[in-house]
């Protein structure tokens, strides 16, 4: 007897320095998907899961040491990789998830000055098989990205960080961009909502 396997979901990232519009442009790619009939898990990091969930509690609101800071967001990820990511990719749902891996290359890596080789080796220790399929970088300046949130919300501990922070980070993304271009789509996110999603909606229809 044959057994019928459905084909593995695609898994989609999305990144960016705070308030670069991640948030608001994953509900107009979940709604794309949804429309041609897939299934869709959406999700975020750290969270995604109860304890991951909790895990964000301290990495957005207690000071800690910059390695326990990587090490809490890859516990985090581990339990979401487990609980939802992989589980959902196997009966060939969709994964939209607020952040991954490169978010821990921009910030504890670029933004916190932690050493990449470390960040690489729980990469590899968490996820050795597992990448996105597609990871959207929303880019925006930081006066910006600064002035939308500033306009938005009480912020949180890594909202709080100075221009340099944001600076390394953004600027690891886009190293990251150019490291793996197949992978990565940048988006320039000073563009209005509208001309963002005329290009998601062309990126996403490329995905099958
Ligand atoms: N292209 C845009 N033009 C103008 N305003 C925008 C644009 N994209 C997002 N915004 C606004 O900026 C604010 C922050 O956007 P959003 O919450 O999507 O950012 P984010 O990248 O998800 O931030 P965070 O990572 O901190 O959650 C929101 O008020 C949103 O409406
Ligand atoms: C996955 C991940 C996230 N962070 C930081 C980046 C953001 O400041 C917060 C999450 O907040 P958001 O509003 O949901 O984007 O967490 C990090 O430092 N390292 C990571 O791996």
């Amino acid at each position: 007897m044959t057994g019928h396997f459905p084909p593995r979901g695609k898994f989609i990232t999305f990144e960016g320095i705070d308030g670069a519009g991640k948030s608001t442009h994953i509900r107009y790619c979940a709604d794309l998907v949804a429309a041609r009939g897939i299934e869709l898990v959406s999700s975020r990091e750290p969270g995604g899961t109860p304890l991951g969930e909790k895990l964000r509690e301290l990495v957005l609101h207690e000071p800690m040491h910059l390695e326990t800071e990587a090490l809490l967001v890859f516990a985090s990820r581990r339990e979401h990789i487990a609980q939802v990511i992989e589980p959902a990719l196997a009966r060939g749902a969709w994964v939209l998830s607020d952040r991954f891996t490169d978010a821990s290359f921009a910030y504890q890596g670029g933004g916190r000055g932690m050493d990449l080789v470390k960040i690489e080796t729980l990469a590899n220790w968490v996820h050795p098989e597992l990448w996105p399929d597609l990871t959207i970088l929303f880019d925006v300046p930081l006066e910006v990205a600064r002035a939308r949130l500033d306009a938005t919300r009480t912020l949180d501990k890594f909202e709080q960080e100075k221009a340099d922070f944001f600076l390394a980070a953004r600027n690891e993304y886009l190293r990251r961009a150019a490291q793996y271009p197949e992978r990565f789509r940048v988006i320039d996110s000073t563009q209005t909502i509208e001309a963002i999603r005329v290009q998601l909606a062309a990126i996403v229809a490329e995905l099958r």
